[in-house]
């Protein structure tokens, strides 16, 4: 591995009497560093979708540019798995901003230089690019998670830290329609001003990339602390045994990974998790616009209160699971992608006319589906030792995206084309059942009981 990613090697301890103040000062930055940097790997993974509309008016087809668009899901998912088996090895406060830089570079490309959005293959390259470099964002960030935080407390820190992607994805937009204002502005307004969906999105992430470096710490041990288990004196099992050395690529798959049904099991489940995020919220504006008479002013509004209704419903999801389940998170999956059945099933027969229904059943699906997307992280991490955490959430990703973001695209547009809306509707209810049915598998499992070669 490049020794610029090498993970962080331990140093001395620092004395007794300043372990406790530079552990609290040390959890709050790491964890200010992971969510800044997250939140701004969203302000360039999404910007494409708006810079769309500008494309179409330059002589683009909607299908030229969706097939573009697909180019991110797909190769988002694999290097969420790829580059996390090297995330598992190497030092997040590199990492990470690494990521980010990288991926803001090829959306500074696309702005500056009208070649790089000249044709569709050149497209789909540079957004395979994109997605390739923001699948390095979510491992160092659960590498962050599982050395610094203990098991105790990893429902409520992950789910409060997952809400950095809905923060990051809502002000992307306000962030790129200012940008085009400032381009369109620097040509006079002779221009459309399109590239500043892509530039500005795009420095604002490098600064974020800088901040996140100065923020981020790798492992405790390398900054002169104690693990986070003795620290906090949770331990993964009553033999008190943590696990600290770096693992090998081949460890971790073979060892840890891949052979955990568990893992296995949530990774399915994720599929009809994400097909049904997507299948929902890219959906929407056609459905509502074709079926319920809505205008692209109202649909704007339905799709970004899906996004902000995720904050307050991951919240409360984490905290269930952590409180109510006592660390079990499967129950909590269960109660959260039945609620998403039901917003569904009234979305979908809620007649034309009545607006303010179709409103609050997205707001209900947003509410209610992030809970389960950030769920499947977190059993994720929950499931494998702390150096394969990443590994295990990126197979998690791998089948999310390719199995059910990139389907909730092609496979609705297929179906809905060929059979109608109910078609689309009834694959989305199954989702929901198949999802809420494998969180069930996983009712009566708690924590790291399930790691494997744990003693
Ligand atoms: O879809 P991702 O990979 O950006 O992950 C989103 C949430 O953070 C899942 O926990």
């Amino acid at each position: 591995m490049l020794n610029f990613f090498k993970p962080a090697p331990p140093i001395d301890r620092l004395p007794g009497d300043k372990i406790d103040s530079e552990y609290k000062k040390l959890r709050l930055q790491v964890f200010l560093g992971i969510f800044i940097g997250y939140a701004a790997y969203y302000l360039i993974r999404k910007n494409f979708s708006l810079a769309m509309p500008y494309l179409t008016a330059e002589g683009f087809s909607k299908a030229e540019l969706g097939f573009a668009l697909s180019a991110i899901s797909i190769s988002y998912g694999i290097s969420k798995f790829v580059m996390a088996t090297i995330s598992d090895r190497s030092n997040a406060r590199m990492f990470l901003p690494a990521g980010l830089v990288l991926s803001a570079i090829v959306s500074l490309l696309m702005g500056a230089f009208p070649f790089f959005t000249s044709s569709v293959t050149i497209m789909f390259v540079m957004l395979f690019l994109n997605g390739w470099f923001q699948g390095m964002g979510w491992p160092p960030s659960g590498r962050v998670l599982v050395h610094w935080f203990s098991l105790n407390e990893r429902g409520n820190k992950t789910a409060i830290w997952n809400v950095a992607h809905n923060v990051g994805g809502g002000v992307m937009a306000p962030l790129a329609v200012a940008g085009v204002a400032i381009f369109a502005g620097m040509s006079g307004f002779s221009k459309s001003g399109y590239e500043g969906v892509f530039i500005l999105p795009a420095l604002v992430a490098i600064v974020f990339a800088v901040v996140s470096y100065f923020l981020i710490r790798d492992t405790p041990q390398s900054v002169g602390l104690p693990s986070i288990e003795e620290y906090r004196n949770d331990y993964p099992s009553n033999t008190k045994k943590t696990f600290e050395t770096e693992l090998t690529t081949k460890e971790i798959l073979f060892k840890y990974v891949l052979n955990n049904k568990w893992v296995w099991a949530i990774a399915f489940a994720n599929i009809f998790v994400y097909f049904v995020r997507y299948g929902v919220l890219d959906w929407a504006p056609t459905y509502l616009s074709e079926e319920k008479g809505f205008n692209m002013n109202k649909s704007s509004w339905a799709y970004f209160l899906y996004e902000w209704a995720g904050i307050p419903g991951t919240l409360l999801c984490g905290w269930i699971s952590d409180k109510v389940f006592k660390g079990r998170r499967g129950p909590a999956g269960v109660v959260f992608m039945l609620g998403v059945l039901i917003a569904v099933l009234v979305y979908w027969f809620n007649p034309a006319g009545n607006p303010t229904v179709d409103m609050l059943c997205l707001i209900a699906i947003g509410f209610l589906i992030y809970g389960p997307v950030m769920l499947v992280g977190l059993q994720a991490l929950d499931f494998v030792p702390k150096k394969a955490a990443g590994t295990a959430a990126g197979l998690t990703g791998l089948f999310g995206y390719l199995g059910g973001t990139v389907t909730a695209n092609a496979l609705m547009g297929v179906i809905v084309h060929a059979s109608g809306w109910n078609a689309g509707f009834i694959l989305l209810v199954a989702s929901c059942a198949i999802a809420a049915l494998i969180f069930a598998f996983t009712w009566n499992v708690r924590g790291q009981e399930v790691v494997k070669n744990q003693h």
